[in-house]
């Protein structure tokens, strides 16, 4: 398995000699191509800059954004003003500012995915793509119309050297993507297309994740309308209109464009689907509604170009590699973890001295929902170095509480405080930078990360590659190379409970984190739970139904129903509180 998924995945090093191999294809492909297509391929070099793009924005980052061309436009009318204000430098430096211009747009258009999504974000911008639209037509290109043309840079000055310097700057943008996309602002856009809640409670700004990512798609887009406006001297309108926009991006989600090659195969079917209409002697206009035909095959299926070719290639592969390597990556099944002694583990919970400072500090805390109170007056109180049992029956207010504490609802009453320091009116992000974190009941693992792409993510420093091999290593999680699309549920959420712990937050709130897992695996997950606060420096709170796991591992309870405390305290006493029985009656048995 890890080496089907090697295949796809090449290091730093081999990306850079794939780069000047492509580089010298590029080369090579300007002198041989015959004189038509050397025209054509420009086109499509321009084409997959923008493609490009739209794979950072709509691909990883999950966000509809239908105005690429009104960016490249941008692009393309910086460099023509330049030209024409007669700034030193020539096209290899008007390129960059170009683009840089298009991302400032960009970051204005993704102001609005702050607070949009879906259709309303998709309006926002197909609303600018039509504003640009028109006041292009309006103002025209600078020099276009007294035939100022953009001159080419000297050294790529014919057809042919115009395409290889085109491949060059193709070959550059694919590198800053292949980087970005490592980078953790390349973690955030996949994390925060995933789960904007779990983006924010690894401390990581949703705000920042959406606006580099439109800044970054724009930023693409602009220089391929500024190279464009080199290939052909005078720029129209005509070359970025909506509806080229709309295309753009159902061939963005046909062919997968986050994936760089995609994105290069999307340049080639940008300008071939035309070519071949014209062929067979169609109008080109048509090839709109073969993209169109394309993307709604794409969208009915939930696949793409990109994806499918990978399926393929990973099911080719699977039927040459021996049986046990092609299984679905789950804990494994020799030593998951570590010190199992069977489904009766010994108590071990850690003995927390009741009169240490407390860590956490909630006092009065209620939340209520329209008519519902979900929390009434909660007083919490859990110290340094502890792991504490939050329980109660469904319905009993253990995620509302969960979900007030990390900030997630804003609209409560009452105080919290951690370390001393109060928490009320921070942001989830702010929280978990204060060193509170938290894990969710359902899942927020994004599985376009890779496993240790994901920890380097959720622990924002907080450990080193060592350290993190080590903390999964503690857990019995899938090595750090294993794509987490191909771990199972239960896998992905002790993933994820190391994740939070490898950031080595003071405080971890464990929504139901071994859901998923089987009996005997909660108990050997538990075992693990125990050595947390010894070995990181972190504090638990557990939501956990299963009262082996809760018996195993937490040294102290609090019981919630109805939205109140009903018992607090050691495990053994609020376990035999006839309170907690009468709530649990039913639901659990509790001796
Ligand atoms: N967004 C919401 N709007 C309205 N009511 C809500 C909302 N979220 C929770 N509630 C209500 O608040 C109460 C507490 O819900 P909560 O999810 O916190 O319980 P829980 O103890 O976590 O339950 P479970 O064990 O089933 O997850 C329930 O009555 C629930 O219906």
């Amino acid at each position: 398995m890890l080496r089907a998924n090697v295949l796809f995945r090449a290091g730093p090093r081999r990306t850079i000699l794939f780069a000047v191999a492509s580089v010298l294809l590029g080369w090579l492909l300007s002198y041989v191509l015959p004189g038509y297509l050397v025209f054509l391929g420009t086109t499509a070099v321009v084409a997959m800059i923008s493609l490009l793009g739209l794979g950072v924005v709509t691909g990883s980052a999950g966000m509809m954004a239908l105005c690429q061309l009104s960016f490249a436009a941008i692009g393309a009318w910086v460099v023509s003003w330049l030209n024409t204000a007669g700034v030193p430098g020539g096209l290899i430096l008007w390129l960059p500012l170009g683009g840089l211009a298009a991302a400032v747009a960009g970051l204005v258009v993704g102001l609005p995915a702050l607070r949009l999504r879906g259709v309303n974000l998709a309006v926002v911008t197909l609303g600018f793509a039509a504003a640009a639209d028109l006041t292009l037509g309006k103002i025209q290109f600078p020099g276009t119309l007294s035939g100022v043309q953009v001159p080419r840079p000297a050294a790529f000055y014919g057809d042919r050297g115009y395409l290889f310097f085109s491949i060059i700057v193709l070959v550059l943008c694919a590198l800053l993507v292949f980087f970005l996309q490592k980078s953790s602002w390349g973690s955030a856009w996949k994390s925060v297309a995933f789960s904007e809640r779990g983006t924010a409670s690894a401390g990581s700004s949703v705000t920042v994740a959406k606006l580099t990512a439109f800044a970054a798609s724009a930023f693409l887009a602009g220089i391929g309308g500024a190279l464009l406006s080199g290939q052909v001297g005078l720029v129209y309108p005509t070359s970025f209109t909506t509806i080229q926009s709309l295309a753009l991006y159902v061939l963005a989600i046909v062919s997968g464009s986050y994936l760089i090659d995609m994105a290069v195969l999307g340049g080639i079917l940008w300008v071939l689907v035309p070519e071949l209409l014209k062929k067979f002697g169609i109008s080109q206009d048509w090839g709109f509604v073969v993209f169109g035909l394309l993307g709604i095959q794409s969208l009915t299926t939930g696949s793409n170009l990109g994806e499918d070719l990978r399926s393929w290639w990973w099911r080719r592969k699977q039927r040459k590699l021996p049986a046990k390597l092609t299984d679905k990556v789950s804990v494994p099944e020799s030593s998951p973890i570590p010190n199992l002694t069977g489904p009766s583990a010994p108590v071990m919970a850690v003995v927390v001295d009741p009169d240490s400072k407390p860590l956490l500090s909630v006092q009065g805390l209620s939340v209520t929902f329209g008519q519902v109170s979900a929390l009434k007056d909660v007083q919490l109180s859990l110290t340094a170095g502890s792991i504490t049992g939050l329980m109660g029956p469904n319905g009993a207010g253990k995620s509302t509480l969960v979900d007030a504490l990390s900030g997630f609802l804003p609209q409560h009453e009452g105080s919290i405080s951690l370390d001393g320091s109060p928490l009320v009116g921070l942001s989830p992000v702010q929280r978990s930078r204060r060193g509170l974190r938290r894990t969710f009941q359902q899942d927020r693992v994004p599985p376009t990360l890779t496993v240790g792409a994901y920890l380097r993510f959720i622990s924002r420093g907080g450990s080193n590659e060592s350290e993190i091999a080590e903390i999964l290593d503690f857990f019995g999680c899938p090595a750090p190379g294993v794509q987490l699309s191909r771990v199972d549920v239960g896998t992905r959420r002790l993933i994820e409970v190391a994740a939070n712990i490898a950031a080595k937050p003071k405080l971890l709130l464990l929504d139901e984190p071994a859901a998923g897992l089987s009996h005997e695996e909660h108990l050997a997950f538990g075992q693990q739970l125990l050595r947390v606060p010894e070995r990181f420096g972190t504090s638990l709170l557990v939501i956990e139904h299963d009262l082996d796991l809760v018996r195993a591992v937490c040294s102290r309870l609090v019981v919630l129903n109805f939205g109140e405390v009903i018992a607090s305290g050691d495990q053994e006493s609020v376990l035999s509180d006839p309170a907690v029985m009468a709530a649990y009656m039913g639901e659990l048995e509790t001796t």
